[in-house]
């Protein structure tokens, strides 16, 4: 290429961002506009709702749905992402608490599902994220759900149980992990292996294979066990890309989680309720009393409606010995006539029923 060629392109790259830009600033100035009304129009004593879910997934699908390259639709829609991001924070900057510290998976999907321009809160585990929420002290909190590898996160579900929450949002991220050292680190003399326990787990089958003597040390999550790394001459960190920039470490070996297809679900968690987007997803909790085919008895109203179960999973109900809870999430939302009878005949079944709620299935 020659260079004037080049220059005639950057001349025309110039004058695309300028367009680009004053589109963008027209974009927010909408969206100031939007706030304007949304404060206008309340009710007295109504709070204004800044933060529309099922908007923001209408907006990126749109996106999605128009897009003719080069780009990628996930990556057209990752840049609309941010784009709404600090449209949102022109209205309202939310606060969002995630399993800290900085650096872990849980952060990577807070800044996936609500983008870069909110304020993060790392919290040390799992149940704080929850206690903030519900103190109000944040809109929002982000925990781990479930792993496609290790299965169901018992601390996230046995929270539930505790809290008052409202499900908002669901993301999935595909989770590579990484063998990482410090700059001190003698590589051949390598002792010690830090991660969380979870990921450990899902690396097993690699560290038998790579490193079968050395010890594997289960610490609060991946990022701590990349701090630990830094100071250390003989011990590694298995953590994921965050984690190791934010630290500063280098890669001893790269993607070594066990299954290539390893992702883990997270779920956004507030007080607001989602209106339905005609793509939805609800999750609920319900006791059945101790009693053979009680399983069978929950499980027929979704069947004979022909409606989606998507997961389900039993932990202990911890108000009486051998009893129990489903954790059941299924396809559509809790206000559709059909999935609002089925409710209707599993209540009249069951101990307990509670909605965690109703959300857009993930776009991203
Ligand atoms: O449509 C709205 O209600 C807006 O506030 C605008 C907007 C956007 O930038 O598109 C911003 C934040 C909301 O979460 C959803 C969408």
């Amino acid at each position: 290429m020659s260079e004037h060629e080049l220059k005639a392109l950057r001349v025309r790259i110039d004058s695309l961002d300028e367009k680009i830009l004053e589109l963008i600033s027209d974009r927010a100035r909408c969206a100031q506009e939007v706030a304007r009304v949304k404060t206008a129009t309340l009710a007295e004593g109504e709070q204004p709702v800044f933060y529309r879910p099922e908007r923001e997934a209408a907006v990126l699908k749109r996106v999605m749905e128009r897009n003719r390259g080069p780009l990628g639709n996930e990556e057209m829609a990752r840049l609309f992402r941010e784009i709404m991001s600090s449209c949102l924070a022109l209205e309202e900057p939310l606060k969002v608490a995630y399993l800290g510290p900085e650096g872990t998976f849980t952060q990577a999907a807070a800044m996936k599902h609500f983008g870069h321009a909110v304020i993060s809160r790392p919290m040390a585990a799992i149940d704080e994220v929850f206690r903030e929420v519900a103190a109000g002290a944040v809109n929002f909190g982000v925990v781990p759900v479930e792993n496609s590898t290790e299965g169901a996160v018992s601390h996230t579900l046995d929270s539930f149980l505790e809290h008052d929450m409202v499900i908002c949002g669901e993301v999935e991220l595909r989770i590579h992990h990484h063998l990482l050292v410090g700059e001190n680190t003698k590589t051949d003399s390598i002792t010690r292996i830090y991660s969380h326990a979870q990921s450990l787990a899902q690396c097993r089958k690699w560290l038998d294979a790579h490193y079968p003597n050395v010890e594997r040390i289960a610490v609060s999550s991946n990022a701590e066990a990349a701090k630990r790394v830094k100071g250390e001459w003989n011990s590694a960190a298995i953590a994921g890309e965050m984690a190791a920039s934010l630290y500063g470490l280098t890669h001893l070996a790269e993607k070594i989680e066990d299954r290539p297809d390893n992702a883990t679900r997270f779920l956004m968690i507030g007080n607001q309720e989602v209106p339905p987007t005609g793509d939805d997803k609800t999750s609920i909790i319900v006791s059945m009393s101790n009693k053979p085919g009680a399983l069978h008895e929950l499980l027929v109203p979704f069947h004979e409606n022909g409606i989606d179960l998507t997961r389900i999973e039993t932990r202990p109900s911890r108000s009486g010995k051998w009893t129990y809870v489903f954790f059941i999430d299924f396809v559509g939302h809790h206000r559709d006539p059909l999935i609002k009878a089925v409710l209707e005949s599993i209540r009249q079944e069951a101990v307990g029923l509670k909605v965690l709620g109703s959300y857009p299935k993930a776009v991203l």
